[in-house]
This record gives structure tokens, sequence and C-alpha cells, in this order.
């Protein structure tokens, strides 16, 4: 599980059951660069910094050194989500992680890096359905549909119009996604995205962010994961 910052890590951690443990301890294993691994039974748990960048360097890392190989990579915490799909409090499930602000800007409009002819603007995810299921019968507010990776949050009516023009569907926006998925495809394992709506997409109102529920929603979330089918 990779989130972006401690805070979101530990409410991952609150969740995860402790039915879900195997006979191994919980531990913390130090990494090169300064990341640390939480470990609580078959999952590990990573802090690995803001952005996809700094996302894709801790998932690689963590995949590079893993003893056993890992069966899925989820990046997950706190995210924008787009209206009326994604309220605040209620947790997306992405189908497809998106770079969407990934290429360059023309005088016709925005072209990706894969119209311009390279590289790749796009990650399938495995096992939304079943999680998004699991998520629902366990009473949370759930929505499946593409997550985007944003390195700008979007502040401005405007930018959120353009981004569902773009990419119709979109459910929510977030800042590691794409990173964890780049990471995760050069080492072959499945990836998914799990975002709790802290805040929706769209005009800047710090006042209006719901950091807290969105962290108690994530717990939840982490508590009601399909984990025998994902591990
Ligand atoms: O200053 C702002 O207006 C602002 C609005 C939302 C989020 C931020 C952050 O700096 C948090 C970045 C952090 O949280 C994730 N996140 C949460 N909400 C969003 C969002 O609407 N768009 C993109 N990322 C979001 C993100 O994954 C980062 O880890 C600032």
């Amino acid at each position: 599980m990779v989130t972006a910052v401690a805070p979101e890590a530990a409410a991952v951690l609150r969740g995860l059951p402790a039915g879900s443990a195997d006979s191994a301890p919980d531990a913390e294993l130090p990494l090169p660069g300064g990341y640390l691994l939480h470990r609580r039974g078959p999952v590990d748990v990573l802090a690995a910094g803001v952005g996809p960048a700094a996302a894709a360097a801790g998932t690689a890392t963590a995949l590079a050194l893993a003893a056993q190989p890992y069966r899925l990579v989820l990046s997950t915490g706190i995210g924008g989500g787009f209206a009326p799909l994604a309220p605040l409090g209620s947790i997306v499930v992405a189908d497809q992680i998106v770079a969407a602000d990934l290429g360059a800007d023309t005088p016709d409009g925005f072209a990706t890096v894969t119209e311009l002819g390279f590289g790749r603007v796009s990650h399938p995810t495995a096992h939304a359905a079943a999680v998004a299921a699991a998520l629902r019968d366990g009473g949370l507010p759930t929505a499946v549909g593409p997550v985007l990776t944003v390195s700008t949050v979007t502040g401005t009516a405007a930018r959120a119009e353009q981004l569902t023009a773009r990419h119709p569907g979109a459910a929510a926006e977030a800042m590691e996604g794409f990173g964890v998925a780049e990471a995760a495809a050069g080492h072959g394992v499945p990836v998914l995205e799990l975002r709790a709506v802290s805040n929706a997409v769209g005009p800047r109102d710090r006042a209006a962010w719901r950091i807290g529920e969105a962290f108690a929603a994530l717990e939840r979330a982490f508590a009601l994961l399909p984990y025998d089918r994902l591990l």
C-alpha cells in the first residue's frame, strides 16, 4: 500500500484487520532512500512522498528490494472528488489510472505523450469491481471510475471542466497514482488506486476540506477490503 504522507499510512494501518495478519510480527523496515516500510501481516505500507515522481521512486525501491514478489500494489490516500460522482467522505476505486497532465500544450490544445509518439498515459487496474463491491457491502459510498494523476491540484471550475471534458467519467484526482502504476508496471505487478475524498475538484476552498472524514473513510475502507482476493 503506497501513500503520500505518514497520516495516510497511519489510517491504512489502523484499518488493516488484525485477522488479516499471518504469523509474522509487525515490523518497521528501513529502506535505502530514507523510506520506512511498515509491515503488518501480509501487507506492507509505505509513505513515499507527495507527487508522481516521489511515488514512483518509493514504490520502485520497495518493489526492487522485496524478498518475495508482491501480488498487488495499491496507491492510496486522500483525493479530490469530481461531483456528483464522488462526494466528500466517499471512496473512489480506480478502474484506470490516468496521467492527466503528462503531455504538451499545442495551438490545437493539450496533446498527451502518447499522441506525441512516446510513453503511456494510463494503466488499467486490477480488482476494482471486487473492491468496490466489498466497500459498498460494508456501507461505504463508493464510486468506480478513472482516477486522474495531476502535478498541480485543480483550483478552478474551468480546470475541472477541462479535465472532465478530456476524461469523461473521471471520479477523482490525486497526485501519486500514475507514479505508483509506472513502478508497478515496470515490475510486472498489478496495480489499483483507492482514494478517500477530502475535497471537491474545483474552485479552491480550503474551508470546505474534510480531511478528518476522509481519513476515517480510508481507515474503514482498509477494514473492509477483500484481502483473500487481493493477496
Ligand atoms: O492548496 C490547495 O488548494 C490544495 C487542495 C487540495 C489538496 C492540496 C494538497 O496539497 C494535498 C496534496 C496531497 O493530497 C492528495 N490530494 C487531496 N486532494 C487533492 C486534489 O483535489 N487534487 C490533487 N491531489 C489531492 C494528493 O494526492 C497529495 O498527496 C492542496
